[in-house]
């Protein structure tokens, strides 16, 4: 946080130094009640000009302390927003230069969390807490000042409530502690179970499911209400003991005083002026107490920010180190999610103009291996390289230059087609996009939009297809002219022929780019040099598809599958049994297998 405020420090003191004379004037008041009291006890002739002296001090201080606190918190709140400002830019730098790998594995919702919710705490802290809590500390501190200037005596009184205050109401509240973990947990479990019902409402209202859902949700509230009564029914009692105790300074204040008193030791003045200033010492530091609970969660918030904050430059290696042809490598691969392992021992070699392709059951660990191609996860175990040089050590700029991913999930970023399909290289040139337009089959849908390449993405919001969106991803990955090319179900848009036809056009327009394909459906993977099979995250076949066919099980139970669908047909009313028109229908994958 101190490192946060490092530019604004002045403006901070500047705002603390104001917040002092504001305390000093909200006790002048007291001091002039003191002057009056002394007045009316010792010199009553001169009561009337005393009293009358004594309201225009007390105007200029009111006047005084109103003026300090304005300028103190407008100082505070300027500096805190301008802090905020400071560190969401640098949040959102670092973020900029974080790894791609690193940037994934956090998740967006909880980089929202830092750069919106916990930046935005910290302006409670910086605008009000600064010039409240200083106002709470300072002001104990003067109060006890003055009073050990009337009598120490008097002074150790008032202080002695706050130690009894302390003790007391620990003894009422003691084991609230692991309550409050309670609550922590409570009001986490809460959000989460929240946040997942209105996600999942649309889905659970098609499945007719929505009461089911909200029962969990019910249970959730009714723990979390249970769990507040308790600890309001603990802490109550406990914090009612503290605040009185706290205020209950008169008791030791006046006996001691009248004591002393009489004994001369003191006048009654200043027993006055004590028991006035005793109210002083602790109850600016019961109005602070907001901020000590707020402590936990603006700390929680800074310690998720600092791993973001500390983000390096990254590594970097020379562009020159990689010139085209390359190769990209992965060396007996690993990889897991948390403790799950995904792959094991995985090793692919991809080389210029060589189209290869990745097949295997749901799950197998496809995507995963084209993200770690692409280097957007890195291995846990062996080696990602291209050319030698680890993926992970390339920087941003390189990476993007030499490697392009589409995925099934397609962000379109607000702006026109054209800027959308400009993203990577924005020089590109008309007959260069067109090219990569057409070999991801988006020509025809883009003259259709309105306004053609110059149509708002923002404005067609819904309106273009998932299929659409894919073509223009594919179109836009073509256009960053990278030497390696993955998709991933990237072409699942395609029907049997348009994947051949989309293919062919690929490999006829980039002939030196490597190509990893993850595919469900083999339609035009005859052609491919090199094709994965990939089972529990290992490769259990390669090569070719002639060679495929002869020695993978899996291959040819789908390559006959995929025969079976091409060579579905329509059956005339005379050849089927019953009546009217009907499919064909080509055995199950399993069916195929067991012969
Ligand atoms: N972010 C993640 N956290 C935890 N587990 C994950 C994550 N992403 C994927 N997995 C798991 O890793 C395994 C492999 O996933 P992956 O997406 O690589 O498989 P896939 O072969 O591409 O599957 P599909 O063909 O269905 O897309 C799956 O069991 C999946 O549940």
């Amino acid at each position: 946080m101190f490192q946060l405020m490092a530019g604004r420090r002045i403006a901070l003191l500047a705002a603390l130094l104001v917040t002092l004379v504001a305390v000093i004037a909200e006790l002048v008041p007291f001091w002039l009640l003191f002057r009056a009291i002394d007045a009316l006890l010792v010199d009553p002739q001169d009561l009337p000009s005393t009293l009358l002296s004594c309201a225009v001090w007390l105007l200029v201080a009111l006047l005084l302390k109103y003026l300090a606190y304005g300028v103190a918190y407008l100082i505070s709140h300027h500096t805190a927003y301008a802090i905020m400002a400071d560190t969401r830019q640098r949040l959102v730098s670092q973020l900029a230069a974080a790894p791609l790998h690193w940037l994934l594995a956090q998740g967006a919702g909880a980089l929202k969390q830092s750069v919106i919710q916990d930046v935005e705490r910290m302006e409670a802290f910086i605008a009000h807490h600064t010039v409240e809590v200083t106002a709470a500390v300072l002001a104990p501190l003067v109060v006890t000042g003055l009073l050990f200037w009337v009598d120490w005596r008097l002074a150790l009184a008032v202080l002695a409530v706050g130690p009894l205050a302390f003790v007391s109401a620990s003894i009422v509240m003691r084991g609230s502690g692991q309550e409050h973990e309670r609550f922590n947990r409570a009001t986490a479990d809460l959000s989460n179970v929240t946040v997942e019902y209105l996600r999942n409402m649309p889905v659970m209202k098609i499945f007719c499911h929505a009461t089911s859902g909200f029962r969990l949700l019910q249970r959730r509230l009714r723990d979390y209400y249970q769990l507040t009564e308790d600890i309001t029914r603990r802490t109550v009692p406990g914090w009612s003991l503290f605040t009185s105790v706290l205020g209950a300074h008169m008791l030791l204040v006046l006996p001691l005083g009248a004591w002393l008193e009489a004994r001369d030791e003191v006048s009654a003045a200043e027993v006055a002026l004590a028991v006035m200033l005793g109210a002083g010492v602790f109850r600016p530091m019961l109005k602070v107490s907001r901020f000590f609970m707020e402590m936990p969660g603006i700390f929680a918030g800074l310690s998720r920010m600092a791993p973001i904050l500390a983000i390096g430059a990254g590594p970097r290696c020379g562009a020159s180190q990689i010139e085209p042809p390359v190769t990209l490598a992965l060396d007996r691969v690993g990889f897991a999610y948390g403790p799950r392992s995904i792959l094991e021992d995985v090793s692919l070699s991809l080389t210029a103009g060589s189209f290869n392709v990745l097949l295997g059951p749901s799950g197998s660990g496809k995507s995963t291996i084209a993200q770690i191609v692409a280097g957007a996860l890195v291995p846990a175990s062996g080696t990602a390289r291209i050319n030698g040089v680890e993926i992970q050590d390339l920087g941003d700029a390189e990476r993007a230059a030499l490697i392009a991913l589409a995925t099934q999930d397609v962000f379109l970023f607000s702006g026109t087609i054209r800027d959308n399909l400009r993203l990577a290289r924005p020089t590109v040139s008309e007959a260069q996009l067109r090219r990569a337009v057409e070999v991801a089959q988006a020509q025809t849908l883009i003259e259709a939009l309105p306004d053609g390449y110059e149509t708002q993405v923002s404005e067609l919001g819904a309106r273009l297809s998932g299929g659409e969106r894919q073509r223009i991803a594919v179109a836009r990955a073509l256009l960053a002219d990278t030497q390696v090319l993955v998709l991933d179900e990237a072409t699942a848009f395609a029907d049997s022929l348009t994947q051949r036809a989309f293919f062919q056009a690929l490999r006829a327009a980039y002939p030196d780019k490597a190509l990893l394909v993850v595919a469900h459906r083999l339609y035009g993977i005859e052609q491919a040099d090199q094709i994965l099979v990939l089972e529990r995250g290992q490769v259990t076949d390669r090569g070719t598809h002639a060679e495929l066919l002869r020695s993978s099980v899996y291959y040819r139970a789908m390559w006959r599958r995929e025969q079976q669908i091409e060579e579905w047909t329509l059956v005339a009313d005379d050849e089927r049994p019953g009546s009217g028109i009907g499919w064909n229908r080509p055995a199950t994958p399993t069916e195929v297998v067991n012969g």
